[in-house]
């Protein structure tokens, strides 16, 4: 049975007992209403026939003291009893309660009226006759006998009305002992019933608490999960739009700040340094840092770090120890140290610090497990790339940009200085006779020369220049940010910087000399090729006019180009 409807029954049970209850003075009442009017009824016929017993004692008393004395005052009994019995009767036909008390009542009247015919036949005699024939009527006992009979059925009524009493009594007592019973049964039966259900009503109640208990404990597991799972798929959006913005880097440099941006959010709360092995792979550089680690070594060994030397994640802290990096501060601070691995080749280390590494943590640490690995591997094709991108626009013998760079380069200045307002220069620079030294000195000296210019104009250009090979001889250096004046002064330095230059080759010193064409954007040209060309016409200059020397492009009006006096 469900329990509602045990409550329902239980509460029609006791709505039932209490209803038996609240009704139960009723039907008492109402009996021992019944029972008091029977007692009064029967007291009252008792009193009535002692009543009537006395007037008739009265009545032969006053017959007896009239008879003896022929004094009419000791009649005044009589006459009363005359005028009383007649009304006693009356009520106590009233009070007979039914047929069988009327036909004794009846008796006892028949009985009353021969002895108050007896005792007026005493009266009357005596009135008459005089004392002699009373006294014998009297003697003769008939009044006596009818005395006794009288009494004999008025004490055997009365006998039977006290027993009626005494019934009645015991009557009253039983109905109030059942009610009390009753009552109590009922009381205690209601007791048991709310009992009952007061205990399966809190044993109930107490399940749907632990079933709240458990339904809300499991919503709050929901939530946590349903959170988690939010957390995680943010974390893993952010971390597939770093390794796309990796994908689009276009240095390792490029590639260390894009890191550098994304690792805060990727690692709430903890702070770190991204370490990569340099050129040499002597030392590891520190490429990035986030969440305050600006201060850890921009410099570090293989031996600095546990997790380089062992080629696995290496955590220490405070809770369970372990084996200090050397790069570490003396903070003491938990600290996870992962190699970056990619195809078996280890090409840095993710060292990242704070509470989130803790004992229990072990989702944290297995995230950043995952974003390192992914990250060795974009940073490694990063590596890749640039390294192919090098590949294809370095030439190979002088290690400057070839000329598939510079045309690259040349439109992307182009559009900048456009855009900045800013001027732009362009040196064409070509060695004098290097034929010669070809002939003179072997395919292997001249070699050797282009080497060593293309060193020259490395060491003396600034970061923001551009100095490509554009083929055999001729090399040529883009000076963004630079006027035709300025230009000119540079173009002359380089110009004196090869000349001065020794070059051993085989035991032998070597000299070479160049010539070199300026133009400037836009004060020579309004475009890419124009501005080529003038500077390759100012080179034609420069060579016709005996060499080793650098000619300004003619401005644009004018067709022809103006040499720079050596030494300018
Ligand atoms: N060693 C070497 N020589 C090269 C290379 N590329 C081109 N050359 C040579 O460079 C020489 C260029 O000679 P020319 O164009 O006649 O000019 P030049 O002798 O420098 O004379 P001017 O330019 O007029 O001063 C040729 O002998 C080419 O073979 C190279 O990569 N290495």
């Amino acid at each position: 049975m469900k329990f509602e409807t045990k409550i329902k029954v239980a509460a029609g049970a006791i709505i039932l007992v209490m209803f038996t209850v609240a009704i139960l003075p009723l039907l008492v009442k109402r009996q021992v209403a019944v029972a008091i009017t029977e007692l009064s009824n029967a007291s009252n016929i008792e009193r009535l026939e002692l009543n009537l017993l006395d007037l008739l004692l009265d009545a032969e008393t006053a017959q007896r003291g009239f008879v003896l004395t022929g004094d009419e005052r000791f009649l005044a009994p009589y006459h009363t009893a005359v005028n009383r019995i007649p009304v006693v009767q009356h009520a106590l036909r009233k009070e007979m309660p039914g047929p069988a008390e009327t036909t004794r009542l009846e008796a006892i009247e028949r009985a009353t009226a021969a002895k108050m015919l007896t005792v007026a036949r005493a009266i009357e005699l005596r009135r008459g006759q005089g004392l002699a024939p009373a006294a014998a009527f009297i003697a003769g006992g008939t009044g006596k006998a009818q005395m006794d009979a009288l009494r004999t059925l008025i004490d055997s009524e009365i006998e039977r009305y006290a027993a009626r009493r005494a019934d009645l009594g015991e009557r009253l007592q039983s109905v109030s002992n059942s009610a009390a019973n009753a009552s109590l049964v009922a009381t205690l039966t209601n007791i048991l019933v709310l009992a009952g259900v007061l205990t399966a009503a809190t044993r109930v109640l107490r399940q749907r608490d632990l079933a709240e208990h458990r339904a809300n404990q499991a919503a709050q597991e929901t939530q946590s999960t349903n959170e988690r799972i939010s957390r995680q798929n943010t974390l893993l959006f952010r971390s597939a739009d770093l390794m796309h913005s990796l994908e689009l880097s276009e240095s390792s440099d490029e590639a260390a700040v894009v890191v550098a941006s994304y690792l805060p959010q990727l690692l709430p709360g903890l702070s770190g340094s991204l370490y990569l092995y340099n050129n040499s792979r002597d030392l590891l550089e520190r490429k990035a840092s986030w969440g305050g680690a600006a201060g850890e070594p921009e410099l570090i060994e293989a031996g600095d770090c546990w997790a380089l030397r062992r080629g696995s994640p290496h955590l220490v802290t405070r809770q369970s120890g372990g084996l200090a990096c050397r790069h570490a501060g003396a903070g003491g601070e938990d600290r996870l140290c992962l190699p970056l691995v990619t195809q078996g080749d280890v090409i840095g280390c993710l060292s990242a610090t704070g509470a989130g590494l803790s004992e229990g943590k072990d989702d944290q640490r297995a995230w950043i497990g995952q974003l390192a690995e992914q990250l060795g591997l974009a940073l490694s094709n990063v590596r890749l790339r640039v390294s192919l991108r090098q590949q294809s626009v370095i030439d190979p013998l002088t290690q400057l940009y070839n000329r598939r760079y510079m045309d690259e380069v040349l439109r992307r200045e182009l559009a900048r200085s456009d855009r900045n307002g800013e001027p732009l220069s362009l040196l064409v620079l070509d060695l004098d006779h290097f034929k010669r030294i070809n002939d003179s000195y072997g395919h292997e000296g001249g070699d050797a020369v282009l080497r060593k210019v293309a060193q020259v104009l490395r060491d003396n250009v600034r970061s923001c220049d551009v100095a490509c090979r554009m083929g055999g001889e001729e090399m040529v250096v883009l000076l963004p940010n630079c006027g035709i004046d300025d230009a000119l002064k540079r173009a002359d330095a380089l110009r004196r910087a090869i000349a001065a230059g020794d070059i051993l080759h085989d035991g032998r010193r070597l000299h070479a000399t160049a010539s070199i064409g300026v133009a400037a954007y836009p004060l020579h040209a309004r475009s890419m090729q124009a501005l080529v060309h003038a500077a390759d016409l100012a080179l034609y200059q420069a060579k016709h006019q005996g060499r080793d020397r650098v000619v300004r492009a003619a401005d644009e009006a004018d067709a022809g180009a103006t040499a720079v006096p050596h030494g300018s």
